[in-house]
């Protein structure tokens, strides 16, 4: 009977739906259990990254370091426009485009390609990219004083912020002259070592690159450079990760000369290989030995390629390292421009070294700045077919940079 009874409520509808709704609570439970622990670990590689805080952080403002905890994107374009003495920030560029809400979930970035798909297998086949620049091509550290050029008072808002700007290249195009430039504007100040965060400290976390950066103002521009940056794959996206609304200077200048260069410097180090044996493979076929770094950092439109996945060319400025020496006044003035400080560096700010042929900086007092002395060194002259068939081998690249960038820096039409 009690059996009977037993199989009965079995039976029932009520147990059968009973049981159902256990299975479905436990299956809830088990896909909560799932949802929390997949984010608890996103948030914890977030954190470790130091990049939680940081993808929303829009760097246009100067007076801003970034928000110390997640912000919406509305607070962060409130912010950026609120505050007093902000540059010309691309916020609102951001808004539109939608890069700046992507952030916000900075982990799956994959901004939309803008470059041609040839470029980018291209780029993309460059896996030794990390590699083009060897540490032993590395780019000279110059003797430029960097901090606290304006009498330190550590109160309010002097303290250390993430750069607004990094130079990021080109190797030997004259970046060492533009920071140094850059460094006698009141509203600039630098970090004068190469920091390297972002190809080889990474890992040291966004807290030790903050450290690594002068103290600053709220009305002042912090930028580092870093050569390397231009042609180390991995940089653009961790760059982004940081701050998508970074500016980027980048000075460029013909490639052969800049292998040029480049060898002189090696040479200077002890090396001994003469250039010509360096850059060709095959001096009768005009075979050039692209596999060289010296040959390879001057591939500028493949380089750019990588970083135009992840930031418009607005962001960019593109410098003339030739005209930064025969024109830095007016050179400089577009800098300042594309950086929304005051044009205090005019032409009347520098004064010609005729021994070296490089500008000088002409300072308050009346003394003449010139750079080191590894700096404007003289080259040996390079085997004239040499030359010509390393600019032949340029040439596409040149061109295709050419319309990249949209001005043609008509290094075919020069002797050097
Ligand atoms: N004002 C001034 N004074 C001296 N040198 C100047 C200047 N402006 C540009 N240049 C050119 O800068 C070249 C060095 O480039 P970088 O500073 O980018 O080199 S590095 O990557 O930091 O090693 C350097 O290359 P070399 O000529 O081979 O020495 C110069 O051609």
């Amino acid at each position: 009977m009690s059996q009977n009874m037993m199989s009965t409520h079995a039976d029932s509808p009520q147990h059968a739906s009973f049981c159902l709704n256990r299975k479905a609570a436990v299956l809830v439970a088990a896909c909560c259990a799932a949802i929390f622990l997949t984010y608890s670990l996103k948030y914890y590689t977030d954190k470790r990254e130091g990049l939680q805080v940081q993808a929303l952080y829009v760097p246009g403002t100067l007076n801003s370091g970034p928000p110390t905890k997640p912000a919406t994107f509305a607070k962060v374009i409130k912010a950026a426009t609120q505050k007093p003495g902000t540059f010309q920030t691309r916020v609102e560029d951001l808004k539109s485009s939608g890069e700046a809400k992507s952030a916000e979930s900075s982990q799956l970035l994959r901004p939309p390609s803008t470059a041609h798909q040839q470029d980018q297998d291209e780029a993309a086949s460059s896996a030794s990219w990390s590699s083009v620049y060897d540490e032993e091509d590395e780019a000279e550290e110059a003797e430029v004083e960097t901090e606290e050029k304006t009498a330190p008072k550590p109160q309010g808002d002097w303290k250390r912020r993430l750069p607004q700007v990094i130079i990021i290249g080109i190797k030997k195009g004259g970046t060492r002259a533009l920071l140094t430039f850059l460094n006698a504007h009141p509203q600039v100040v630098i970090s004068g070592k190469e920091v390297h965060f972002f190809d080889r400290k990474y890992d040291k976390g966004i807290e030790w690159y903050r450290k690594a950066m002068p103290y600053s103002y709220d009305n002042q521009l912090t930028i580092e450079k870093t050569p390397s940056y231009f042609v180390t794959q991995q940089v653009p996206q961790r760059i982004y990760r940081m701050a998508p609304g970074t500016k980027f200077l980048l000075v460029v200048r013909e490639p052969v000369a800049r292998a040029v260069s480049d060898h002189a410097q090696s040479l200077s180090k002890g090396k001994t290989t003469p250039f010509e044996e360096k850059a060709m493979l095959d001096e009768r076929r005009c075979a050039v030995d692209r596999s060289w770094s010296a040959i390879r950092i001057g591939l500028y439109s493949l380089h750019l390629t990588n970083w135009l996945r992840y930031f418009p060319r607005s962001q960019f400025l593109f410098v003339s390292g030739e005209n930064l020496v025969a024109n830095p006044g007016q050179e400089m003035e577009k800098v300042q421009d594309f950086l929304g400080i005051q044009r205090t560096l005019t032409e009347k700010s520098f004064v010609m070294d005729e021994t070296k042929g490089f500008p000088c900086l002409r300072e308050d007092q009346g003394s003449v700045k010139c750079l080191g002395k590894n700096k404007g060194r003289s080259h040996k002259p390079v085997d004239p077919q040499i030359r010509a068939c390393l600019a032949k081998f340029y040439q596409p690249y040149n061109e295709k940079f050419y319309n990249m960038t949209g001005i043609n820096f008509h290094w075919e039409d020069r002797e050097t």
